[in-house]
């Protein structure tokens, strides 16, 4: 992996249905570091997702530049996203996208083979990141036989498996009971700053805003509002006798 800055700037991207024109995106600045984590919370509607498919190179923006380290997401070619897409991002989107029928190692092992690892060791990998994820004993479940929260982890653990160094995640704790959520989030944070991935979270988690190193709030697809995390570090305590 590439530790690298995301930066968008002034992106645009409406929609068409009919003579309606939905502005979904409309004309957003923001950044994240490598190491960083950056939450994004908003009403429904407000342009999350829609900011993290661009972010992705999934959706072309209709105006502004979206830049990840080197590379010019905007003017990629699909051969080039699709190579962005595999090497570099780690998405977790809302439906999770896992292989019917296919067991859970599996699953979690897919963009390693894709990405030619030999299958054992894409595996091995895929096995360890289930476990991180409190898997490790539903390794050879498929789908169907998981739970909507197990899935999300499957979904979660496939997206870090191939160690990205841009993760998205589209409300990565929305299927999860409240302490399982909050240990993705903890996991989600600890990754970022352990691998120096920069993190983007479309989340309605309010324990995200502890976790996260900036919350940027949108609605009708502009940032109003950032606030950056009070450091941990306070003045230092006077010494005791
Ligand atoms: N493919 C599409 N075609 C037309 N309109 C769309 C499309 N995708 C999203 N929209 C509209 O764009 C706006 C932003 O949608 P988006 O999914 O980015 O919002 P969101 O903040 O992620 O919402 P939620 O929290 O409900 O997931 C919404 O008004 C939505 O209806």
């Amino acid at each position: 992996m590439t530790a690298a800055r995301l930066e968008l700037r002034d992106a645009v991207k409406h929609y068409r249905s009919g003579d309606e024109v939905v502005r979904a995106v409309d004309g957003v600045s923001m950044t994240a570091d490598p190491g960083e984590m950056v939450a994004l919370y908003g009403p429904s509607g407000s342009g999350k997702s829609t900011l993290l498919l661009l972010a992705a190179g999934l959706l072309r923006p209709d105006a502004g530049t979206i830049r990840f380290g080197t590379r010019d997401v905007t003017a990629m070619s699909d051969a080039e996203a699709a190579d962005y897409q595999r090497r570099e991002v780690g998405f977790v989107s809302q439906s999770f996208h896992l292989l019917p029928g296919v067991p859970a190692v599996e699953n979690a092992a897919v963009k390693l083979i894709a990405d030619r690892v030999p299958l054992r060791a894409a595996r091995r990998a895929a096995t360890e990141w289930l476990e991180r994820v409190g898997l490790g004993g539903r390794l050879h479940h498929t789908p169907e036989q998981l739970s909507g929260g197990e899935r999300q982890r499957v979904a979660i653990a496939r997206a870090l498996a191939n160690g990205p160094s841009l993760l998205l995640t589209d409300e990565p704790t929305g299927s999860l009971d409240s302490a399982r959520g909050a240990e993705v989030l903890a996991l989600l944070a600890q990754l970022g700053h352990e691998q120096g991935a920069a993190v983007l979270m479309v989340t309605h988690d309010p324990r995200a805003a502890d976790v996260a190193d900036r919350v940027l709030t949108l609605r009708d697809g502009r940032v109003v509002t950032e606030t950056t995390a009070p450091t941990t570090a306070g003045p230092p305590a006077p010494a005791r006798r």
